[in-house]
């Protein structure tokens, strides 16, 4: 497995994270434990802030997108390094405003916002919206005026690029869910309405093109494409001053993927932009909102191997105490990731097993053909890359708890989310009268 932010192997042959020994960590947390490298979460906010400000022809803001991983301490890192912070619901906002990230520094995505959520996030203060089509423009102008407040916003537009990836996280081309249609003229027409809208103050444009994407082209091009757009705007009298072109940095997940250097595609943005906008009388702020780039590589999962099963001339089955619970994304896009045996980190792999769950699904399959030493039950396998849509998709299939999630820093290790008891599994469990079991009474 390869080895990021500040993971290594210690002395006793254990895969070591921020300082902690993980077979420690296991014993000390249990397992499933999603272990979270928080420097380098830092060091990849850092990174994305860093090439940014060097962009110096214009100003170039990071959000993180918090679907990536979201909890109350994770909001409190993002804070603190200055990023702007993209919620795409009530639970995210909630989350973000429990933690005291200030309100001015979040905006709202999303293609079906509530009534409800539009009224919450007004009242909190939140800096913009991210309006997706035109039923929610005209919702947000009601909610707006009705709190007799101004909300700025952002036109989420499909600008009908489709970036190399999984169809299941292509989200700029023509037929999708998200955004106002480029094409038909559909984005437009959406700045043209909002300019004559009361509640509402139209301030830029938004394109997400998908995710895990390892070409500066897909960008490039869907920036060319929103160029014209902006042009088309600013010469029927309304220029935009922002132009968010999203997340979807790619990550290294395994040896087949080849991550893009943050400085790279941000030198890309800015180049593309400053050719693209020469008709703007001002360059309007660029923002970037990477959700897996930042923290996808520094999350580890820890499980214990239990059952090990062998088909006899095909295949070794390596079960683990976790599975599509905790990682739904192999069994959703074919996902592919590495493992090592945190516990003897050091021997040769002498076998090709296959990693499973513990669901009752065939599909719940972690990892298929992975060289190990020969593993057996009690081992702890640590799964890489697990820091983005893995806590944050989980589940609590086959009524299965959700795992710990801890952040290791310098040797000390502190949880952030605790594991769930099978107490909370049932908690909002009701049984209805007429089901309750009779206690019949002798009497
Ligand atoms: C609108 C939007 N922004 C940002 C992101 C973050 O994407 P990634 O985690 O690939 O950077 C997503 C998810 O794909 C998204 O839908
Ligand atoms: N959940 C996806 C990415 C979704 C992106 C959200 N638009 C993943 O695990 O790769």
């Amino acid at each position: 497995m390869y080895l990021h932010g500040t993971s290594r192997i210690n002395r006793q042959g254990h895969l070591e994270i921020g300082g902690c020994d993980t077979v420690e960590l296991a014993k000390r947390f249990g397992t499933p434990l999603y272990v979270m490298d928080e420097e380098m979460i830092r060091e990849r906010m850092r990174s994305f802030v860093k090439a940014c400000r060097e962009q110096t022809d214009f100003a170039f803001r990071v959000a993180y997108a918090s679907k990536a991983f979201n909890t109350l301490a994770m909001c409190r890192v993002v804070e603190e390094e200055g990023l702007m912070l993209d919620v795409v619901s009530e639970g995210e906002l909630v989350t973000a405003l429990a933690a005291g990230f200030p309100a001015e520094r979040i905006y709202f995505h999303g293609n079906n916002k509530s009534k409800g959520e539009i009224k919450r996030a007004i009242s909190a203060g939140i800096g913009w919206f991210v309006v997706d089509n035109f039923v929610e423009l005209e919702l947000l102008q009601q909610v707006a005026n009705s709190l007799g407040q101004v909300a700025r916003i952002l036109l989420r537009v499909s600008p009908g690029i489709e970036a190399h990836t999984h169809s299941y996280i292509q989200t700029g081309q023509e037929d999708s869910k998200f955004g106002f249609d480029l094409a038909s003229g559909q984005a437009f027409e959406a700045a043209r309405l909002s300019k004559k809208m009361k509640g509402v103050q139209f301030e830029g444009l938004h394109c997400h093109i998908g995710s895990q994407i390892f070409e500066t082209e897909a960008f490039t091009l869907a920036i060319g494409k929103m160029a014209r757009l902006a042009e088309q705007c600013e010469q029927a009298g309304y220029p935009i001053s922002i132009l968010n072109v999203g997340g979807g940095f790619g990550i290294r997940y395994s040896a087949d993927d080849k991550p893009l250097a943050v400085e790279e595609v941000i030198q890309a943005i800015a180049e593309t932009v400053k050719r693209e906008f020469r008709f703007a009388a001002h360059q309007p702020e660029i923002w970037v909102e990477p959700g897996r780039a930042v923290v996808g590589e520094a999350g580890t999962t820890l499980y214990t191997v239990g059952t090990v099963k062998k088909v006899p001339g095909i295949r070794k089955y390596v079960a683990v105490d976790g599975g599509m619970t905790d990682n739904l994304r192999p069994a959703l896009y074919q996902a592919k990731y590495e493992a090592l045996l945190a516990n003897r980190a050091t021997e040769t792999e002498t076998e090709v097993v296959s990693i499973a769950g513990k669901c009752c699904e065939s599909g719940d399959m972690l990892i298929w053909d992975i060289a190990l030493p020969k593993v057996k039950q009690g081992d702890i396998l640590a799964v890489g890359c697990t820091g983005a849509y893995n806590y944050s998709m989980a589940s609590n299939y086959n009524r299965l708890p959700r795992p710990a999630v801890i952040f290791v820093n310098k040797g000390e290790a502190d949880i952030v989310v605790e594991r769930e008891t099978l107490e909370d599994v049932i908690a909002h469990d009701r049984i209805p009268m007429r089901l309750q079991k009779q206690m019949v009474s002798e009497a």
